[in-house]
């Protein structure tokens, strides 16, 4: 095999050995799968410290302590947050809510979020903001316009986005003001190491340069290995659940540390961690019915239908970030996977108010649904609500009972914290006759303020959420032939980092050299046989191209593996979408 080493590679971009035929799975067991890769991102163990250990609870205490003394001085104090896709969406979400419940417990709000692409990010893939560290400087020097101390949280899961170097720069650059802390799960010496253009710097040489402050105790990293995706490469998944699982810590704590006064130490947080793992497994416990949701939803696809998520408050935002994320990674069309929230950007409360004028995917209420969508709503489309309280059934029935006339599945997902009442369980069936209703664990103690109890509680839900949501679309996407092995093999070239992926997923399944695997990505990205008039071209103008050129590498891997020109390819392709049966249909020819 001429793959480049596993142990030069990073963690982030390792294929897991756990997960090498969830192309071949059921629904149930590409879900037992996912399962045991989210009981490996809590439990650890790849050499390097994970989520659970000393080292990163510590860390933890440390950010718990500088954000609680934010809060204290909220006037011209600041906490940021911010990183790409879904990093960004995270630092969005821990922000808006913890604000919510600064607010709501007689505070004042003193976070902020930032992310590559700006607000139109919360909702559709922008990738290539992620190459640019100097819009990242620059929309951090704006943010904290007249603040005198703020603390600044870098998300980027595979220490790789030159967006987030910029910004971890720029405060390494005025630690008088800024104390960065960076989030990712990778080792520090596997941080991305390629050129950067316009920058002299490489992401790996701001994160030695954070080392080092972090040995004179001006800075904080923290990083965690959490082993590789279970859709190699795919960070959405165990890098944005533990990106959440730290955020929501870290906050929580510095709320309660701040708003009840009470002290936190190292069990405090390890009980915190704990509820995860707790989490991870309740949500499991009901694999059968997760899997009856993905087997529905991987039919929809099949059947060139849609999948919608309906949702209410945080429970709707979770749908729509689980949606936002399946067009890079699986190269699929922005609508064939949406998230609709009730009450739209009231309910998003976004730095950037209302986008609805962006255009049809920016249109994100259940109004806009019916408006638009509802119409030509039809049985080959699944509908799944996402509900945070049995109490939210009233205001889902009327739609979901519309929705039902059209002859589709109609399914729904519950978090309940209290004991679930029988009678409305059978109300609940009767509109939602296929559901997964996750019962879930206490939470950690959390004070004595109701509203910090309330608050620990849905960003429990939320993680829950996400399990199943990633659970649904990954495996809807595996049963449309977008995953061969555990590698995204229809991704879409949209920034540096896939690039250089799409290379490496060619080279790994045909087994060939980097070169000849390079030389078919651009074949396919430029639709020629002869690439040598290519070679001095700037990875960012490949982006450009990779942005709007669809099955690039499904292209450049027919070509690589059966020697095909791209129109040959692309032919195939026709008749065989999925990808796997167009090799073998090659070979068999
Ligand atoms: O900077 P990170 O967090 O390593 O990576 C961010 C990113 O490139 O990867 C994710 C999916 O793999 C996307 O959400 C996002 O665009």
């Amino acid at each position: 095999m001429m793959a480049a080493a596993t142990s030069t590679l990073p963690f982030t971009e390792r294929s897991n050995p756990l997960t090498q035929n969830i192309d071949v799975a059921d629904c149930k067991g590409i879900v037992d799968i996912l399962h045991s890769c989210d009981e490996e991102m809590l439990a650890g163990s790849f050499q390097f410290p994970g989520l659970q250990d000393d080292s990163t609870v510590r860390t933890i205490l440390g950010a718990v302590d500088h954000i609680a003394a934010i809060m204290q001085e909220p006037e011209d104090h600041l906490v940021v947050m911010s990183g790409c896709g879904t990093s960004g969406r995270m630092a969005f979400l821990a922000a808006t809510t913890c604000n919510r419940l600064l607010i709501q417990s007689g505070r004042k709000a003193c976070c902020v979020y930032l992310i590559a692409g700006g607000d139109r990010a919360l909702l559709t893939s922008q990738e290539a903001p992620e190459d640019d560290p100097l819009l990242g400087a620059s929309e951090l020097q704006q943010a904290v316009t007249g603040k005198k101390k703020v603390f600044y949280i870098g998300i980027t899961c595979g220490l790789s986005a030159p967006y987030v170097a910029g910004q971890l720069d720029y405060c390494l650059q005025h630690l008088e003001t800024f104390t960065p802390l960076l989030m990712g799960f990778n080792p520090v010496q596997l941080a991305r190491d390629h050129g950067i253009e316009k920058w002299d710097k490489t992401v790996k040489d701001v994160v030695v340069e954070m080392e080092q402050a972090t040995k004179d105790n001006k800075a904080f990293i923290l990083n965690p290995v959490v082993g590789p995706e279970p859709i190699t490469g795919s960070t959405r998944m165990k890098g944005g659940s533990a990106t959440k699982i730290l955020l929501d810590t870290i906050l929580l704590l510095a709320a309660q540390k701040t708003v009840d006064q009470c002290a936190i130490n190292e069990h405090t947080v390890r009980t915190f961690l704990g509820a995860y793992s707790q989490c991870v497994e309740s949500v499991y416990s009901k694999a059968d019915d997760i899997s009856c949701l993905v087997s529905n939803a991987g039919k929809s696809l099949q059947a060139s239908g849609h999948i919608y998520y309906f949702g209410l408050g945080t429970a709707g935002i979770m749908g729509c970030i689980d949606a936002s994320e399946c067009v890079p990674t699986y190269g699929s069309d922005p609508t064939d996977v949406r998230g609709f929230v009730r009450g739209g950007y009231d309910t998003l409360n976004n730095a950037a108010g209302c986008l609805d004028n962006l255009g049809p995917l920016y249109r994100l209420s259940w109004k806009n649904f019916c408006d638009d969508i509802l119409g030509r709503f039809n049985s080959s489309d699944s509908a799944i609500f996402l509900l945070s309280s049995p109490d939210e059934l009233g205001d889902c029935t009327e739609l979901a009972e519309q929705l039902k006339k059209t002859g589709v599945h109609v399914m729904a997902v519950l978090y309940n914290f209290q004991p679930t009442d029988a009678k409305v369980m059978v109300s609940f069936s009767t509109v939602f006759p296929q559901s997964v209703l996750l019962q879930m664990p206490p939470v950690p103690a959390t004070g004595g303020s109701t509203a910090l109890r309330a608050a620990a509680c849905r960003r429990l839900g939320e993680f829950a959420l996400k399990l199943v949501c990633n659970s649904v679309s990954t495996g809807a996407h595996i049963m449309v032939g977008k995953v061969f092995q555990n590698f995204m093999v229809d991704v879409q070239i949209r920034n540096n980092k896939l690039f250089y992926r799409a290379i490496r997923i060619v080279q790994h399944l045909s087994d060939c050299s980097q070169d000849t695997a390079t030389r078919a990505v651009l074949s396919a990205l430029y639709d020629t046989d002869d690439v040598t008039s290519l070679a001095d071209i700037n990875v960012s103008q490949h982006v450009e191209r990779g942005t709007k050129q669809g099955k690039v590498v499904p292209v450049a891997l027919l070509c690589a593996a059966l020697q095909l020109s791209p129109r040959q390819a692309r032919q195939q392709l026709m008749v065989t979408p999925v990808i796997r049966h167009a090799i073998l249909a090659g070979i068999n020819k």
